[in-house]
């Protein structure tokens, strides 16, 4: 039998039944929810007088509503609703809840991993296209819709059709102030947001392993803006160390036997995949994005591309229409584009690694005196863990505000968000039009590079800063 990749035995593990349309349908180990897609998925279990079939292997946690300032005070209106009502579906059909008070509440992507609640070899659902960054443990991680959410709930299964399975390699090591944000953004620069499409795609080489959990979940996160709905990396000795003693994890020689197993998941030596892209980073540059597509990425030393040279005419149209609502001429250097605000945060780089190196740019300088810059810590555990390591402190003498866990600026569905024709040099994941509210600009980068950005007023090479 020939070898069998991550994704082939993450999905032969799972099966419960072959449907005979070529779909299959697999079992669901562990669902998160948050609080403003599962709404319609609880009225459906109601509907039909169904139960949560297994309600402890879920978690619940509001995040994408809830305000990063001033919390309870300022949590009114469709978030009071939405909060109050994930809390009430969760209790009504007993599953575990974390609450908005609550010293664990983050990022559903955030705190999946930090409650050891994601763990190798399993198969894990949210409502949520971010939830690729799970497989960054080496599980099977899927965003479902409303309908879906419905199904796992009172089924624990869920109806899949198998990806072909795409190889990424990645050769030589990444240079100092480039990161897994880069490379995610230069990945879909380079091949386009669609190459992922229809691939469950596993990250492998040395410059893979050599990263941390952090910049892993950064890499399967964005994996989604490469149209991929599945982002992989092998379990390993790195893998393991993170998960052990959290919460929701195996513990002590259940914990041994689960590594045992984790060990036999990745990749036989004689696995073939269905494509291979291989990239070599030794020269990468920082990236940022200048468009309204994560493909819209350049290295910082470019330039905002001429439309007229795009090879097709819909590439041409859609450049246009980009950098009309981008505010940005052709051919402009990238250094030279003015920002207004810098977020720090969101479930791609709201973790502790990313505060960490956003405040070794910010300390001991001054954010630029028209930007108002916000650092917004993916979880509460990680703000708490920044102030005990005074990053809070650093931001603040360095003039940005420092806030409460979630979404925040990532996604207009709370008071933060841009104005129209407002630029923001974001750490998120999505750059589309009105994404962190309506006529909003935004550039994506890594946490390094919003820093650098919000301490100059402009986009930086943070190299040159640091
Ligand atoms: C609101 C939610 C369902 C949505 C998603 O599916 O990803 C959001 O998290 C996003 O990032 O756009
Ligand atoms: S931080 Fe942004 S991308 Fe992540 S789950 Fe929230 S809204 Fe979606």
């Amino acid at each position: 039998m020939a070898g069998r990749t991550l994704y082939d035995k993450l999905w032969d593990a799972h099966v419960v039944a072959d449907m005979g349309d070529g779909s299959t349908l697999l079992y669901v180990d562990r669902h998160l929810l948050q609080e403003v897609s599962t709404h319609q998925s609880f009225l459906a279990l109601r509907d039909r007088d169904r139960p949560a079939r297994r309600p402890g292997v879920n978690l619940a946690v509001p995040d994408h509503a809830v305000p990063s300032d001033g919390r309870s005070e300022a949590l009114t209106g469709l978030a009071a609703a939405q909060v109050a009502r994930l809390a009430e579906n969760a209790r009504d059909f007993g599953l575990p809840h974390i609450a908005l008070d609550d010293p664990r509440q983050g990022i559903v992507h955030v705190i999946g991993p930090e409650q050891g609640f994601t763990l190798p070899g399993i198969t894990l659902a949210c409502g949520d296209s971010h939830t690729s960054t799970h497989g960054a443990f080496g599980a099977l991680a899927f965003g479902i819709g409303a309908s879906d959410c419905a199904t796992v709930l009172a089924t624990q299964c869920i109806v899949q059709t198998r990806a072909k399975t795409m190889e990424v390699r990645i050769e030589g090591d990444l240079p100092a102030w480039v990161g897994a944000k880069d490379l995610a953004l230069y990945l879909i620069g380079r091949f386009g947001a669609g190459f992922g499409t229809g691939y469950a795609v596993e990250y492998r080489g040395e410059a893979v392993s050599a990263m941390s959990m952090a910049a892993r979940m950064t890499l399967c996160n964005m994996t989604i803006e490469a149209g991929a709905r599945i982002g992989l990396v092998a379990p390993d000795a790195t893998t393991f160390a993170w998960v052990e003693g959290r919460p929701y994890a195996p513990q002590g020689d259940a914990f041994a036997a689960a590594v045992d197993y984790w060990r036999t998941l990745p990749s036989d030596a004689d696995a073939v995949y269905d494509a291979t892209l291989t990239v070599d980073v030794s020269n990468l540059s920082p990236q940022v994005t200048w468009g309204t597509n994560p493909q819209d990425a350049a290295a910082i030393g470019g330039r905002v591309p001429d439309p007229e040279a795009a090879p097709t005419d819909a590439a041409k149209a859609q450049q246009r229409r980009a950098l009309d609502y981008m505010g940005l001429t052709a051919g402009a250097a990238l250094t030279d584009i003015a920002i207004d605000r810098v977020f720090i945060g969101s479930c791609t780089n709201g973790r502790i690694e990313d505060l960490r190196e956003a405040a070794k740019v910010a300390a001991g300088r001054r954010v630029a005196s028209n930007v108002r810059a916000l650092v917004v810590p993916g979880s509460t555990p990680v703000k708490h863990q920044a102030e005990a390591e005074g990053l809070d402190r650093i931001f603040r003498d360095a003039g940005f505000e420092w806030r409460e866990a979630g979404c925040s600026m990532c996604v207009a569905m709370n008071e933060d968000r841009l104005t129209p024709g407002e630029r923001c040099a974001a750490t998120s994941n999505r750059n589309f039009e009105g994404r962190q509210g309506r006529g909003g600009r935004t550039h994506l980068m890594s946490p390094a590079m919003a820093a650098a950005a919000a301490v100059t007023g402009h986009l930086v090479d943070v190299r040159d800063l640091v």
